[in-house]
């Protein structure tokens, strides 16, 4: 395969760089990569292959960690900082998972450890250079991801609207916002992309942790591959390791064919694991191996797959203070973490609020088959003084519901009806008033308007609105049970005979958000 890949300044095959001190072993890497059709120089130490690329551009740099004058990591240093172009895989000692994260926060496109298995080297090679010979994904000169993380001045509500053609590459435009956050944050997808390395996407419940790992996965050279989401709390932990893993036929009851896990099904592209924060120690612990020695074995099964996958994996839990209570592994969290991609809750950014607004409302049109309604200015006036704790997905439930409930082309939230945040949450998180361009946005309600929901009239005998009235009872249901379980989802869920994720899914559709958002 890699034979016909040519080197991206040339039709001729891709140019390797091979540093190693041990002379075996960098003739056992020479004579592989000439045998799938790379040319290939070799130096022994930092200073012969600093030469070599002072005179030379390579497709790829794979080099040895240990070398007699230094470490691998210092030509990588030097190679990034050079500004080179050449993509470095980075040979480990075994098990130093210290060195692998070193490497790829220093920028390794990818890292093997020793024993090298040569099917996987010629695989993360082959990647290394395919990716060299595409065009990177260019980031629009105005984005560039800022230097330092402090944040940035909130983008007024009243900026000038978006530039008529979107800068973004495709793989981003289903990322809606404009704001300094959300530009950060697609500017360090486009960056992460470029690699092989972890990435832990760390965000609130509904902020768009999936959106952003498939982003990063179709601004990767693996996009033509599959994209794996896996929900780690919804799977019954007796079922774990066959779902990732795989499992032959016969191996455990009821199953009656062999079956791939996720990390099979997922080979050659992404593997997102959501929510990692709620997956029970034993099975971190293989995971964690499964990461480390890059195979997997199906239950019931004597030979290894070798893994070919990304991970990107997400969780609104803090894992540093998960790590702290023992819940989550130390060392797992390490590997996972190796790049982290904080994502902003809609409260701060609400600039983009209309934007969001606008594509959500589109896109539920379009699955409805109803025209685009419009958004009253009240409306919106009204969706940004809400605190939103359920962040897009919330706005999204919001703007679903609306929809379905309204008449007419223009559509109007109601405050009291739609909108009424739980009190408790209204007392612990004040919104910060959000100003709207006085032209576009009238005045909201005057507050006199607003009555409070609860001790108040008896029920109709026969309610007007059927569906919105067994949300309202569902809600009431469900936010009573949430407050008698302290929040703790898991435990509702019991009590009212729901799996967790019909919980989640009643708690998502109806925006009820919980002061903790923890599970326990
Ligand atoms: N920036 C955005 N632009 C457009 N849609 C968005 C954006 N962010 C989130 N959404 C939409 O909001 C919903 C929730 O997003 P997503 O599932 O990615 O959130 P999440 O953070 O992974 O949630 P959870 O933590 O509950 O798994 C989805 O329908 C998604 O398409």
């Amino acid at each position: 395969m890699s034979s016909s890949t040519p080197s991206p300044s040339s039709t001729q095959p891709a140019r390797i760089l091979v540093v190693d001190d041990e002379p075996d072993l960098r003739t056992l890497y020479e004579l592989t990569l000439l045998r799938e059709g790379y040319r290939v120089d070799a130096a022994g130490t930092l200073a012969e292959a600093w030469e070599q690329l002072e005179a030379t551009e390579f497709d790829a740099v794979i080099t040895d960690m240990r070398l007699p004058d230094g470490l691998g990591l210092s030509l990588l240093q030097r190679l990034h900082k050079s500004q080179r172009a050449e993509r470095c895989v980075v040979i480990t000692a075994y098990g130093s998972a210290e060195n692998a994260v070193d490497a790829l926060k220093a920028g390794a496109f990818d890292y093997l450890a020793k024993p090298v298995d040569l099917k996987q080297f010629r695989a993360v090679v082959a990647s290394a250079v395919q990716l060299r010979a595409r065009a990177p994904i260019a980031l629009p000169t105005a984005v560039a991801e800022p230097r330092s993380a402090a944040p940035s001045a909130a983008v007024s509500a009243t900026a000038p609207a978006a530039a008529p053609e979107d800068p973004w590459p495709a793989a981003l435009v289903r990322l809606v916002g404009d704001s300094a956050p959300m530009r950060q944050v697609k500017a360090r997808i486009v960056k992460v992309a470029r690699s092989m390395a972890p990435v832990l996407v760390h965000g609130e419940s509904g902020t768009g942790k999936e959106l952003v790992a498939r982003a990063v996965h179709a601004c990767s050279q693996r996009s033509e591959g599959p994209f794996v989401a896996v929900n780690c709390s919804a799977i019954p932990e007796s079922l774990l390791e066959a779902e990732f893993f795989g499992a032959l036929k016969g191996s455990y009851t009821g199953s009656s064919q062999d079956r791939d896990g996720y990390f099979q099904a997922a080979r050659g592209g992404t593997l997102f694991l959501d929510e990692i924060g709620d997956l029970p120690l034993a099975m971190q612990s293989k995971l964690l191996r499964a990461i480390q020695e890059r195979h997997v074995r199906p239950i019931g099964s004597t030979q290894e797959d070798a893994v070919d996958v990304r991970i990107v994996s997400a969780t609104h839990k803090d894992l540093q203070a998960e790590v702290q209570a023992g819940r989550f592994r130390q060392d797992l969290f390490y590997r996972l973490n190796v790049i982290e991609l904080v994502l902003p809750p809609l409260r701060e950014r609400r600039e983009d609020l209309f934007a969001l607004c606008q594509a959500l409302l589109a896109r539920i049109a379009q699955d409805s088959g109803q025209p685009v309604p419009v958004l009253s200015a009240r409306s919106l006036q009204v969706l940004a003084s809400h605190p939103l704790h359920g962040n897009v997905r919330e706005l999204e439930n919001l703007l679903h519901r609306a929809m379905a409930l309204s008449e007419g082309d223009e559509l109007n939230l109601d405050p009291l009806d739609d909108l009424e945040p739980l009190a408790s949450e209204a007392e612990e998180a004040p919104v910060p008033a959000i100003e709207w361009d006085a032209a576009t946005v009238p005045a909201p309600a005057p507050a006199g308007d607003r009555t409070p929901t609860e001790g108040g009239d008896a029920e109709p005998a026969i309610p007007p609105d059927l569906q919105h009235y067994l949300d309202q009872k569902e809600r009431e249901i469900l936010v009573q049970t949430l407050r008698a379980t302290g929040f703790n989802r898991t435990a509702a869920a019991a009590r009212l005979g729901l799996s967790l994720r019909q919980m989640r899914y009643r708690i998502a559709r109806l925006g009820i958000a919980s002061p903790n958002d923890e599970d326990g």
